[in-house]
């Protein structure tokens, strides 16, 4: 087996344009018909393969660490544990962690660690793994991941694992504003939809307006069709929500939402300009306000960076 050597891979987070949720399946999960984008707020992974296996975290100024497990909880741990299953072996690895992306926000930072080290560990430990197995492992580590790989724009079916890219002519331009309190957990999202909607369908609202939006590439279009069926279960769980959504569109955005389980919400705009201007006149009332652009691409490895970016 050849060495590998040190790789940095960057993952970026993600926003459901459409989020159709359906009834709980019998394993628990929801079905899903919902289509990703992947937006410019990245978190970075360092692998390189040593004698022992350590995580190290460095985070921007807007997330709060603190939410981040680092005793052997953390999904890139569990990436390591499958992808070393796969190939029969234990790969320990020295990992530093640096997050831009929210934690418990709804944007799927967590997923986004895991793509990235699945393809940080297999170029750190040079497994070459193919596409297949690397998409078959992203899905057991959880219902996001698969997305957090190929990025772009991408519908998500099954329990959102099940990824196609669709068409996207846009250049879209969204302000960010994550919580200025305490995340949201998932599940528990999930559990107040179960609570708010025991009829929903068991099939999942199609996202087939949205789509036809996407390919136009016209920022008004795109904002009517925009769809979460979370969002009022994140908003029972934290009325503020509401305030802040007002808040964005008065502010000149096209439309807010809550990024997918929230609380993260996020204000689509018409344009870079008119997203600089929205985040301007939130930065009046909110702490932390991010501008952010998609579609951008999967996790990527940065070939010239491998190594550079840890502070020694
Ligand atoms: C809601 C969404 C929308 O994209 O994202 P976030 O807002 O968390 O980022 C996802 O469905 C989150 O996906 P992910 O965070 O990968 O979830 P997983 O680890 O697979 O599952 C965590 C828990 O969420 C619930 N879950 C997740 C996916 C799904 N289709 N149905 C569910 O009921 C289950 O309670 C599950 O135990
Ligand atoms: N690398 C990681 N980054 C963030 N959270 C993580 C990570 N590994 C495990 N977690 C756990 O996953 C939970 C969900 O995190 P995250 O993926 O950021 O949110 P969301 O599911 O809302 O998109 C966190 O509250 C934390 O307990």
């Amino acid at each position: 087996m050849s060495a590998g050597r040190p790789t940095t891979v960057r993952a970026a987070a993600k926003v459901n344009l459409h989020l159709g949720v359906g009834a709980p399946r019998e394993d628990g999960f929801h079905p899903l018909d919902t289509v990703y984008q992947a937006v410019s707020l990245y978190d970075d992974v360092l692998a390189t393969a040593a004698e022992e296996s350590s995580l190290e975290l460095l985070t921007a100024d807007h997330v709060d660490g603190a939410g981040v497990p680092l005793g052997g909880d953390n999904i890139i741990d569990r990436a390591a544990e499958l992808l070393g299953a796969h190939h029969g072996r234990e790969l320990t690895t020295r990992i530093h962690l640096t997050k831009s992306i929210p934690v418990a926000g709804g944007m799927a930072g967590g997923s986004a660690d895991a793509a990235a080290a699945l393809v940080a560990l297999d170029r750190a430990h040079d497994l070459r793994t193919s596409d297949h197995d690397l998409l078959a492992i992203a899905a057991e580590l959880g219902s996001d991941v698969p997305f957090a790989l190929i990025g772009g724009t991408a519908q998500g079916l099954g329990r959102g694992e099940l990824v196609t890219p669709v068409a996207d002519n846009g250049e879209w331009w969204w302000v960010v504003a994550p919580s200025d309190g305490e995340g949201l957990s998932t599940p528990a999202v999930y559990r107040r939809f179960d609570e708010l909607r025991p009829d929903a369908p068991a099939t999942p609202e199609d996202p087939t307006e949205l789509l036809d939006a996407l390919a136009t590439g016209e920022p008004l279009r795109l904002a009517r069709s925009l769809h979460n069926d979370l969002q009022e279960a994140a908003l029972d769980l934290r009325p503020e929500l509401g305030d802040l959504l007002d808040l964005g569109e008065r502010a000149g955005a096209l439309r807010g939402i809550v990024s997918g389980s929230g609380p993260t919400c996020v204000f689509l705009c018409e344009s870079r300009a008119g997203a600089m201007a929205t985040a301007e006149a939130l930065r009046a009332e909110r702490d932390v306000v991010l501008l952010a652009c998609g579609p951008v691409a999967g996790a990527h490895v940065l070939l010239d960076q491998a190594g550079a970016t840890w502070p020694t």
